[in-house]
């Protein structure tokens, strides 16, 4: 196990080959790597757009940016001066420390609290946390959310923003069927606001695909014909499918056709929101594993 702090990033290590990079600004991992049981290679699981910028300067586009106090435009009074997705990831988080080092697992700690810039856009008192936990063949992330206010309750959506490296037209993503969605991709917004049901045994990306599944089943499977990618949460109730396909080319820093290389699978607690009281922590937790098997179905 070896663990490398080094100026805007922390890099953990473990001893069976696989490793994580987490850049403090964000607290956004920006790699994932690991080996599975047929494959001796090393394989990246998440994706970082080439033109995506690491410096601090704007949120990162790809790696696994962290969605808090609102999803999305804000819709909340309290959330009105924020921007989309809110500032967790694009604030400095601060180094805390490392929680295990043993030979099973590494994991470390980094924290958010207000600051005069975030206070001027969201006066609210919150203490956030981020644990990273790498084990061989897993990567866990948990948003912890203590409201330090002593009178007030505080209320929130959060998120984390996978971007997983996969050939997006070959994805498919279960167990949606049945569950209700709401199509962000709608023309009209009472089209949007229309809540619909997933007809789908297995859920694809080939069209631009905007999806807000709401209390769905937190424990799904997104696979390829070469692999995948387990995802069981807790707290995060709801799940976002995104992948803009051709409408990509007007992100600015999305790498040219770079939609054919990732797919978006994003639990969150983003309908509603979450309500802590005076002194109060929400942890919500995604653990993702690999698949370590060719798919098979078809
Ligand atoms: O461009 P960003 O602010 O990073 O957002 C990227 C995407 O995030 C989520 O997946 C939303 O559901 C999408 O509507 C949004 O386009």
């Amino acid at each position: 196990m070896r663990l490398d702090l080094k100026g805007d990033r922390v890099i953990l290590n473990h001893d069976k080959g696989a490793s994580s990079e987490i850049l403090f600004y964000g607290a956004t991992v920006i790699s994932w790597k690991s080996v599975t049981k047929s494959n001796s290679e090393l394989v990246e699981h998440l994706f970082v757009s080439e033109k995506a910028f690491l410096d601090g300067s704007k949120a990162v586009r790809g790696g696994i940016p962290v969605v808090f106090p609102c999803f999305g435009p804000p819709v909340h009074p309290q959330h009105s001066k924020l921007p989309q997705h809110g500032f967790a990831r694009s604030e400095l988080w601060k180094w805390d420390k490392v929680l295990t080092e043993t030979e099973a697992e590494v994991s470390v700690q980094l924290t958010l609290d207000p600051t005069a810039s975030i206070i001027a856009k969201f006066d609210r008192p919150f203490h956030l946390a981020i644990v990273v936990r790498l084990t061989e063949h897993q990567l866990a992330t948990e948003l912890h959310v203590q409201n330090t206010s002593t009178f007030d309750g505080l209320e929130f959506q959060a998120l984390f923003h996978n971007y997983f490296r996969a050939p997006s037209s070959e994805v498919l993503i279960f167990p949606l069927h049945h569950q209700s969605y709401y199509d962000k991709t709608a023309p009209t917004e009472e089209e949007r606001n229309r809540l619909k049901e997933e007809t789908r045994v297995d859920v694809d990306v080939k069209k631009y695909t905007d999806f807000v599944y709401e209390n769905a089943p937190q424990d799904y499977e997104v696979t390829w014909p070469q692999g995948g990618i387990a995802i069981k949460t807790i707290e995060l109730k709801d799940l976002v499918v995104w992948n803009p396909q051709e409408t990509g080319s007007k992100i600015a820093d999305m790498e040219d056709g770079g939609w054919e290389r990732f797919v978006c699978v994003e639990p969150g607690y983003v309908r509603g929101f979450a309500k802590i009281q005076p002194g109060e922590t929400w942890v919500g937790h995604q653990f993702l594993s690999v698949i370590h098997d060719k798919r098979t179905h078809l």
